[in-house]
């Protein structure tokens, strides 16, 4: 079976407030994107990665590459002006219906491979795998009224990627207007009315998003 990984990296990176994009500062004197290129590369024989980012950054991408004699080979898409744009830029790449293909945050390098895995294992039996993680500090949800109350949180999960689908139904599942609700793909996969299987992510599978995370992305490769 076909194996597909669209790996979204078109965005700018506002909340990291970096000169560059957040997706190509170096952790471990390598760009992030490419850490998190390798972790597929070689969790899984024979992928196919496809790569989006910002049109605008194709000239640099190409010499970043080339700086790192960076080999390991994949498409590159131009993204859009939403993460669901740029998903959809890369689903549309891919020109077959048949087989399965994960969808991850290029800013999320420290995906385990038993994750990866895992994810095109389940979603090879139930159509989906969503990468979860379970809450460790308790939560309140906020009123209009200015009050909090306390939740439960063994009913809540923190959302992470990859999330793996069967080609044919995520292509068709963002064949539809962008709502404001798709905050990832399951929840644009769920809006045909299928329901997602969830697995276990891995804790240091963090979204690189602000200054901080930088520092710890540091600690995370040095350990
Ligand atoms: N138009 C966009 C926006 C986001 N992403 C990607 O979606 C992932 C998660 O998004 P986020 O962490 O919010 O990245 P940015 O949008 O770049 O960050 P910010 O919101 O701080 O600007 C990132 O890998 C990002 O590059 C994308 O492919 N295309
Ligand atoms: C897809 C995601 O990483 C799952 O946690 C997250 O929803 C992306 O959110 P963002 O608003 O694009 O940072």
């Amino acid at each position: 079976m076909n194996k597909y990984a669209v790996i979204v990296a078109g965005g700018s990176g506002t909340r990291m407030r970096a000169l560059m994009p957040k997706q190509y500062l170096p952790i471990g004197g390598l760009p992030v994107l490419m850490h998190t290129l390798k972790k597929f590369a070689r969790a899984i024989i024979d992928i196919k990665l496809v790569l989006v980012i910002p049109a605008g950054d194709f000239e640099l991408w190409e010499e970043l590459c080339e700086q790192h004699q960076f080999q390991i080979p994949h498409q590159v898409v131009a993204g859009g002006k939403s993460r669901f744009q740029s998903v959809k830029n890369g689903l549309n790449a891919i020109k077959e219906q048949e087989g399965l293909v994960a969808i991850h945050d290029g800013v999320r390098p420290f995906v385990e491979p038993s994750v990866i895995q895992s994810s095109y294992e389940v979603a090879t039996k139930s159509g989906s795998a969503i990468a979860v993680v379970a809450l460790k500090d308790s939560i309140r949800k906020l009123q209009d009224d200015g009050k909090s109350i306390f939740q439960e949180r063994q009913y809540f999960r923190l959302v992470q990627t990859p999330q793996t689908f069967q080609l044919a139904r995520i292509k068709k599942a963002f064949e539809v207007i962008e709502l404001h609700t798709f905050t990832d793909d399951a929840t644009v996969y769920e809006h045909q009315g299928w329901q997602v299987e969830l697995i276990e992510g891995n804790l240091e599978n963090i979204k690189i998003t602000t200054p901080e995370d930088l520092e710890y992305a540091e600690f995370l490769l040095s350990k």
